[in-house]
Parts: C-alpha cells; sequence; structure tokens
C-alpha cells in the first residue's frame, strides 16, 4: 500500500511524450484520460465497465463529495474507492474551481472561500488546509492545491492578483498535505496566469520554487478557445520539468486531446464523453453524431464494429436513436460507456502512435478525418 508516487519517461516524438505514473493502487499509462467520477460514480457507468474500456484513474470532485454524503462518511465507508468500488488510482479536484462553477453566496478571502452549498443552501468554507483535509478523508491518490480559477476574460492585473493568491495557496496546500498525507499519495500545483505569457511562467516558476510531483495547467477550458488555449500551452509546458507529469485540466474534445498531447500533456479530464452521451451525442473517428437525428431512424449499423465495447459494437444506430426517442435510461448508458470506449481507444492510438516515432502523421490523419461539424 506504499509504494511511492512515481512518473517515468517513456517515448518522446517531437513534444508528444508517452510514460507511466505509478501509484500504490496501480499504473497509469500517459497520455491518460480520466473519467469524471464527479460524485464517486461515473455517470450512468458501472465501474466495472469504466475499467474495460481501459481506464486507469478516475476523477472525483471535493465539492460534490463534501457536501454529500460528506467526506466523513465516505471516510466511515473505507474511503472513496471502497465506498464507490473503483479499485485503480483516483485524482480529485480540490473544489475551488466547482464553488465558483456551482454555489451561491460565495466569498473569496485570503482565508478561503465561503458559499452555500447549491443543494441545500448550508454553509461552507473551503480552505487550503480543509480542502487537503476532504481529499485524504476520500483517500485520493492524486490531490490537487486549492487554487482559484479566474473567470475569461479577466484583466491583467485581475489575473495576477488571482495567480498571486493561488501561489500562496499551494504552499498553504502542500504544508497541509506534508501534515496528513501518506507517501503514496501525491500533490499537483496548479498553474495559473490565463492568457498572460509572462503570468503563465511567474505562476509556473513560483510553484517550481515550492516543488511538487506533477504540475496541473488551470484556468483553461473556461472559454478562451482552441487556439488560445493551444497558445498558452506552447509557453507554459516548456516551463514545465520534463520529468514530472503535466495535466491539462477540464479537457476536452477529441481534437483538443491530440492538440494537448501534441504540445506534451500528459494527462485530461472532461465530463464531455459522458455528459454528451446522456443527450444522445455520440464521439466517433468521424467527429460527433447525434444519434435522435433522424437519419439514424433505420440505421442498422453499429457505432464501431472494430471495438471490443458492446455499446459500440452490439448496438445498431436505429437501436439507439429508438431509445433517445422512448426516452428510455438505456440510451444514456450505452452512449456515455460507448464515449468513454472511444476516447480510450483514442488515447491508446496516440500513446502507440508516439512510441512508434508516428505522432505528427496520426494527428495529420485524426484531423483530417474528425469533423467536428458537418460539412
Ligand atoms: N477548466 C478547469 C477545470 C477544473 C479546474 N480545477 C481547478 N482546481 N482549477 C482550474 O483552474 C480548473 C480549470
Amino acid at each position: 500500500m506504499t509504494t511511492p508516487f512515481s512518473f517515468s519517461l517513456g517515448a518522446t516524438d517531437g513534444q508528444a511524450r508517452t510514460g507511466a505514473i505509478t501509484t500504490s493502487r496501480g499504473t497509469i499509462r500517459t497520455p491518460a484520460f480520466m473519467p469524471v467520477g464527479t460524485a464517486g460514480t461515473v455517470k450512468a457507468v458501472q465501474m466495472r465497465d469504466v475499467k474495460a474500456t481501459g481506464a486507469d484513474i478516475i476523477l472525483g470532485n471535493t465539492y460534490h463529495l463534501m457536501l454529500r454524503p460528506t467526506a466523513e462518511r465516505v471516510a466511515r465507508f473505507g474511503g472513496l474507492h471502497k465506498f464507490s468500488t473503483w479499485e485503480g488510482p483516483i485524482l480529485t479536484d480540490s473544489g475551488g474551481f466547482q464553488v465558483m462553477s456551482l454555489s451561491a453566496m460565495r466569498k473569496l478571502t485570503e482565508e478561503g472561500v465561503s458559499f452555500q452549498s447549491h443543494i441545500d443552501g448550508s454553509k461552507h468554507m473551503l480552505t487550503p488546509e480543509r480542502s487537503i483535509e476532504i481529499q485524504c478523508l476520500l483517500g485520493a491518490d492524486i490531490q490537487m492545491q486549492l487554487d482559484e480559477c479566474p473567470p475569461f476574460p479577466i484583466s491583467e492585473e485581475a489575473s495576477l492578483e488571482s495567480l498571486e493568491l493561488s501561489v500562496r495557496w499551494a504552499k498553504r496546500s502542500k504544508a497541509a498535505f506534508e501534515e496528513i498525507a501518506g507517501r503514496h499519495q501525491a500533490l499537483y500545483g496548479i498553474v495559473q496566469g490565463s492568457v498572460f505569457p509572462d503570468q503563465r511562467k511567474r505562476s509556473a516558476e513560483a510553484l517550481q520554487e515550492i516543488g511538487f510531483p506533477g504540475y496541473s495547467v488551470g484556468g483553461l477550458a473556461v472559454g478562451e478557445g482552441r487556439e488560445a488555449m493551444f497558445g498558452v500551452l506552447d509557453v507554459t509546458t516548456p516551463l514545465l520539468p520534463k520529468d514530472k507529469p503535466r495535466y491539462l485540466m477540464g479537457v476536452g474534445k477529441p481534437l483538443d486531446l491530440v492538440g494537448a498531447v501534441e504540445r506534451s500533456i500528459d494527462m485530461f479530464d472532461c465530463v464531455l464523453p459522458t455528459r454528451s452521451g446522456r443527450h444522445g451525442q455520440a464521439w466517433t473517428w468521424d467527429g460527433p453524431l447525434n444519434l435522435k437525428n433522424a437519419q439514424f431512424v433505420d440505421d442498422e449499423t453499429p457505432l464501431d464494429p472494430a471495438s471490443d465495447c458492446p455499446a459500440s459494437r452490439d448496438y445498431t444506430k436505429g437501436y439507439l436513436n429508438h431509445l433517445f426517442r422512448a426516452g428510455e435510461y438505456l440510451g444514456p448508458m450505452l452512449l456515455s460507456w460507448h464515449n468513454l470506449d472511444f476516447y480510450q481507444r483514442l488515447m491508446a492510438a496516440m500513446r502507440e502512435a508516439i512510441a512508434e516515432g508516428r505522432f505528427d502523421q496520426f494527428a495529420e490523419e485524426f484531423r483530417a478525418r474528425h469533423r467536428e461539424r458537418k460539412g
């Protein structure tokens, strides 16, 4: 149980790289996509099926679990792994981002952020110390510092103020982590600085001063758009240590993943595959399909006959179309499952292409084939 956290680089191909993160609950093959299991469940998909798609690690949320069922209750059940039956590594976000996007009556001070629950209006306070305490009660293998994710757009001076607060919170998060976390657990720093290159540099350098075994790139996927996001990665990832994992938070669509791997990102999480699956959107090598669309009513082909995932291989698009039109539970279940499997097959294909030194060709062919919008 006390295998220390470690990262080993595998192959590099341009800026893209493969690697392996060793944790006490298993190894994470990078580049890795983490299915989002916000409230201790990857919505509408059983953990054994999440595992079968090839996911090595899932994400949980401090914000949601502290409100319901509370971190203390999860700890009494033996931690999030036992409570949810996910036996592999779990990464938890620290809650600040979710407080700002979900809660009411938020008040942010140097101490932390106070807020009212979006569920029952109860009052709560998240400080760097309390966030680490919650993540340890959950038993997360990889934890996040408490940070402030600035809104987009934001003025340069407001962004700098926010970045400096997040650096002070990084120090406090690390101090709290060193007090109570186990040797097998890891804490990542989160780089901020919005879309300002000099601020990204300042944040990356300040966090390395403090020292972390992994670095998240935060403050993106907040409406800045793909080109601006890639522009931030172009200036940020070269500043981070090559021998430590880089995690791009909240990203993204398949084309975002390919472009970010091209800019040496190792880890991703996004609600898109499960959230869009619940609403009838299937992701494929050729781009997204809206299976509620009339064009699929009589379509007798599966989403991907080449997949070993039952949701992708054993059901016709016509049947899936029927399930969504009839409002049947099985529709969201099957599409969430298929989309997670597609995301894992995309990650596996990228890992293989990097290992074989042909990632540029893979990326070019994928971008030519994957049409995000019809026409
Ligand atoms: N786009 C995102 C998603 C999640 C985040 N979580 C944290 N802690 N910080 C950020 O900046 C995030 C950005």
